[in-house]
């Protein structure tokens, strides 16, 4: 009879000097049993856990949902999932560890805004965190504790609502350059936001202005924003099967290949920081680097906090812009209120400026709307994750668990957003149109709590300015098709991308004067002049980086 003990195996394959084939069938078969063993007690845990937390999908054991969650805006399907369990909160398996799914604002605030003590970490994120090497050294996975602390007091000295007013001037100027682009090629629209975005935090972080799309900064900056997609759940089999990241590389090289590059990526930012600290005049990696030392910061905290401006602050700011335009055109109704309310405050003899912010109540309103109507950040960014256990609404919520606000479902619930894919700026008004939301703002566009977005102040600031210009200077239609006739749009074709935006569509800019025609021109040429001091061009490139 065949020993099928694996303990009684050890000391005979031990002891063989040559060895046997006939005793490897039994041998596997225990380890194959005593893994079956594993599986099922693990099965077993997690099918209790399963019980006390929030309805969900019925997971496998090993891999849970990981084949349920749909590979391409798997937001749609959970705002039907949570409709169908009938509950705001959705259980997902990711592999063998729950992620909790919140589809209302109000739940979202009870977990994320009222226990913002306790719900304001990070989960353990396998590859947007330790692949890319940004656990411990970027502020937009660390866990809650006192180094995430510093980074967003750091963050806070170049964003936050002091500094931000001393970024108006390159906003503006940017904003005038990027008008007069649009006016002169309509078909370049969507590539000279981008521009403009880039420029803005690029002479924000390194003193340096983006005048091309195809500056290298401006291209290394763009790839290195598509890694925001490795944080959807279901998107790699390594967040499902941690262990998989551990495999040596011979026989998985996908880990290592990402580690390495991230490393190579993040050396380079750093040296990017360190030759900007060399330029005349502030930016915010010269304070860094200068204080790198005192801070205690490693040369990965210094690159993520710079590439934070990139990562952050271009796609999301570039996609509302462009989700604003979309809007423009397929409500013109909407339009045609801003420009009443443009031509009443501001006239169409100059721009809008600084002062006139506060008096143009409408265009914030549009603002507003665009940021609740197509949220770039559809998934809310980063998931939270509780520092202790909790118990909500008789669930229990583990330490640690991935709580993700799916703001697609958040932001089109009927209840607070009665038609939600009609874009209704009087939503944000304060008239009949205004419905209770849980935070004083209206919606969730920027997070919540005390992770909600560092950068929030810039980019309001941004988009008011820019959109307000916008508008005084054009009509915005949609663009013709080969035959004259104007396109009809669809306002749901949006890419798949985790920072979504319209998928590309033809728009046109027409100046709603000549006279505004003439100020477009006049205040670009003094913009650029004004920026000529940030021109400047360098030579590090990732393939040269030390
Ligand atoms: C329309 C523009 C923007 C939107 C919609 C947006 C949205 C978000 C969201 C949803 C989060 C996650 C919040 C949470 O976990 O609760 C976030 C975090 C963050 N954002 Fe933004 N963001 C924008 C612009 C910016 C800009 C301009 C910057 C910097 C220049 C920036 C830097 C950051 C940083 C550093 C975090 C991490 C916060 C932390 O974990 O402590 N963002 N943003």
């Amino acid at each position: 009879m065949p020993d099928f003990q694996l303990g009684s195996y050890k000391p005979a394959l031990l002891a063989s000097r040559r060895f046997s084939w006939t005793l490897l069938p039994p041998a596997l078969g225990s380890l194959a049993l005593i893994l079956l063993l594993v599986v099922v007690v693990d099965y077993v845990r997690m099918l209790q856990q399963r019980r006390k937390l929030p309805p969900g999908p019925f997971p496998f054991p090993l891999i849970g949902n990981h084949l349920a969650i749909p590979k391409v805006k798997p937001w749609l399907a959970w705002e039907k999932w949570a409709a169908h369990y009938n509950d705001p909160l959705l259980t997902l398996w990711v592999g063998r560890k729950p992620t909790i799914i919140v589809n209302d604002a109000w739940s979202a605030s009870d977990l994320l805004e009222k226990r913002d003590k306790l719900y304001s970490s990070r989960p353990h994120i396998i590859v947007m965190g330790d692949m890319l090497n940004q656990t411990e050294t970027n502020q937009t996975c660390a866990v809650y504790g006192d180094h995430w602390r510093l980074h967003r007091r750091l963050t806070h000295t170049v964003v936050g609502s002091q500094a931000v007013r001393g970024h108006y001037s390159v906003q503006a100027n940017e904003s005038k350059i990027l008008t007069r682009n649009l006016m002169d090629d309509a078909t370049t629209y969507v590539m000279s936001i981008e521009r403009y975005s880039i420029s803005v935090v690029s002479i924000i972080g390194w003193g340096r202005r983006i005048d091309r799309m195809n500056d290298y900064i401006a291209q290394t900056a763009l790839k290195f924003m598509e890694s925001v997609d490795y944080i959807v759940p279901g998107a790699f089999w390594m967040e499902s099967i941690p262990q998989l990241a551990r495999l040596p590389s011979w026989i998985y090289p996908l880990p290592s290949a990402i580690f390495n590059g991230a490393k190579h990526t993040q050396r380079y930012f750093y040296q990017l920081s360190k030759e900007a600290a060399q330029k005349p005049g502030d930016n915010f990696a010269k304070t860094i680097i200068k204080g790198q030392q005192e801070y205690g910061l490693a040369d990965e905290d210094v690159a993520g906090l710079t590439a934070n401006l990139i990562g952050g602050g271009v796609d999301t700011t570039s996609s509302s812009i462009i989700t604003t335009i979309l809007a423009m055109c397929a409500f013109p109704e909407a339009q045609r209120e801003a420009h009443e309310e443009l031509d009443r405050v501001v006239g169409r003899d100059r721009s809008p400026a600084l002062s006139d912010e506060t008096s143009l109540p409408y265009i914030s309103a549009i603002v507003e709307e665009a940021l609740r109507w197509r949220t770039v950040t559809v998934l809310g960014g980063i998931p939270h994750a509780p520092t202790h256990d909790d118990v909500y609404r008789g669930f229990h919520i583990p330490a640690g668990t991935p709580i993700i606000g799916n703001v697609w479902a958040i932001h089109r619930h009927p209840r607070e957003f009665p038609d939600p894919d009609v874009f209704r700026p009087e939503r944000f008004l304060n008239g009949p149109e205004r419905r209770p939301y849980p935070n004083k703002k209206g919606h969730n566009a920027f997070g919540w709590g005390r992770r909600q977005c560092s950068g929030q102040p810039l980019a309001q600031q941004g988009l008011l300015l820019t959109i307000a210009r916008l508008l005084w200077a054009f009509d915005m239609k949609p663009g013709l098709d080969e035959s004259g006739n104007q396109v009809r749009l669809d306002v749901f074709a949006y890419t798949k991308s985790e920072n979504m935006r319209p998928e590309p569509f033809p728009a046109r800019f027409t100046p709603r004067s000549e006279k505004i025609a003439e100020i477009i021109r006049d205040e670009a040429e003094r913009a650029r002049e004004a920026l000529r001091i940030y021109d400047g061009e360098t030579k590090l490139t990732m393939e040269n980086v030390p």
